[in-house]
């Protein structure tokens, strides 16, 4: 199992990650909130839903999985991004620069996360310098993005985007749905904090301690949220990053409509839909179950809806896709793959995602992403009926009791 091309599914990895990693470490990755009812049921709901295949298609060897982002800005060669997750050394000393070049490598995009054990700067210039060969004769293509968590002292927050801006990173994703830190008992347990020599590499230099260096009494994260992440935003964030950074701003840990709504209002660029991996509030919905009435809250707008939590196979890439989902996040797994085997082995954990998601696009019957839509699935509790058109060729489907 050390060989990273004898992996043949996500699961796999996450238990040799297991293996590899300190109790402390593979229990911050793991953990959810409280009695971990979010991050399960976020896998689950993607099980409830079915497939209603089409046959005969007439495909093309290889379903087109190019998808077109903000609002039409960028198109790229897959619809999978890694999402922002902190403190990636604690998985290998490759860390962000190796999940960064992997994901380039599979034109996956990247989120760096605020609370990253390699500089900004850094992760920009291996991301810049890692050369992606053509596949099949096109030139992939990927976005970066940075991560924002704002701070009480607004010049961290402004320096850090400043600093994303200037090492070319290409849209400011800022998080939403924390803080405060979710109760994660394993964290506090296990008295959470960073081992030496690792540190948030952000903030060397400026005032902004960390707390989460040093063993304390508690979970050093929540004490270094509690300390200095800000916990009284409202929705005149936006202008005021707008202020700051001419950047897209996405908006991420939306679950409701009328957050969407507000999303929307405020002109922001893309709409995160994501509850932190079952990590903050716990019970929440699972994020594909809120997907649908947040694509309908946007529809018309041209700001796009992205998902992420319990994404773990390419079936669950396409029903976050036909439900309208333009981004699919994949967290944990990359995770897995770098603990298991460093930069290889995230690559192992994209490539394996990657040939699912198309494997299922062939067997679902969509020649491209694009062609897909909720005509493909069949929602829980739902019976479906399919009727031939009477002009022969393409039948009308619909749904019993669907909102769809
Ligand atoms: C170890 C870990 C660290 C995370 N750190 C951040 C972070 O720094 N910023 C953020 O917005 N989300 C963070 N997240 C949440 C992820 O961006 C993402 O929403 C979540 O992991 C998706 O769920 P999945 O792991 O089931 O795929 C983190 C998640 C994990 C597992
Ligand atoms: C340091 C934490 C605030 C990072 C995070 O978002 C997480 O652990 O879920």
């Amino acid at each position: 199992m050390e060989d990273p091309s004898s992996w043949i599914n996500l699961a796999e990895v996450q238990a040799v990650a297991h293996k590899k990693m300190t109790k402390p470490a593979y229990d911050y990755y793991a953990s959810g909130a409280e009695d971990e009812i979010a991050l399960r049921e976020a896998q689950m709901a993607f099980k409830r839903i079915r497939f209603l295949p089409k046959m005969l298609q007439g495909l093309p060897e290889k379903c087109d999985t190019k998808v077109k982002v903000l609002g039409g800005r960028y198109t790229l060669s897959s619809p999978l991004i890694v999402p922002p997750m902190a403190m990636q050394k604690l998985a290998h000393p490759d860390g962000e620069i190796g999940a960064c070049r992997a994901a380039k490598m599979h034109g996956v995009s990247y989120c760096l996360s605020t609370m990253a054990t390699t500089k900004i700067e850094d992760v920009a210039s291996a991301h810049s310098s890692t050369v992606v060969p053509p596949s099949e004769g096109e030139s992939l293509s990927s976005l970066k993005m940075f991560q924002l968590y704002v701070y009480k002292d607004r010049r961290v927050s402004e320096s850090l985007i400043r600093r994303a801006e200037a090492a070319g990173f290409q849209a400011l994703v800022i998080t939403v749905d924390l803080p405060p830190l979710g109760h994660r008992e394993a964290d506090i347990r296990n008295r959470f904090h960073l081992p030496a020599p690792l540190r948030l590499e952000n903030f060397i230099g400026e005032s902004t301690t960390t707390e989460i260096d040093k063993k304390g009494a508690s979970s050093g994260l929540a004490d270094h949220s509690q300390a200095h992440f800000d916990s009284t935003l409202d929705w005149s964030i936006v202008p005021w990053l707008r202020s700051v950074t001419t950047l897209p701003i996405v908006v991420k840990g939306i679950l409701r409509a009328d957050d969407a709504l507000m999303a929307r209002q405020h002109r922001v660029d893309a709409v995160w839909v994501s509850n932190h991996g079952g990590r903050q509030l716990d019970c929440t919905i699972a994020p594909i179950d809120a997907l649908p009435e947040v694509v309908s809250a946007l529809e018309g707008s041209g700001i796009d809806a992205w998902l992420d939590g319990g994404v773990r196979r390419g079936t669950d890439v396409v029903k976050a896709l036909a439900l309208g989902a333009k981004l699919v996040g994949v967290g944990r797994p990359v995770l897995w793959g770098l603990a298991a085997g460093g930069e290889k082995g995230v690559s192992r954990v994209l490539s394996m995602l990657k040939e699912e998601l198309g494997t299922s696009l062939q067997l679902a019957g969509a020649p491209s992403v694009r062609d897909l839509s909720p005509d493909f699935l069949v929602m829980p509790g739902m019976t479906p009926f399919c009727r031939p058109s009477s002009q022969g060729g393409g039948g009308r489907r619909g749904i019993v009791g669907s909102r769809l």
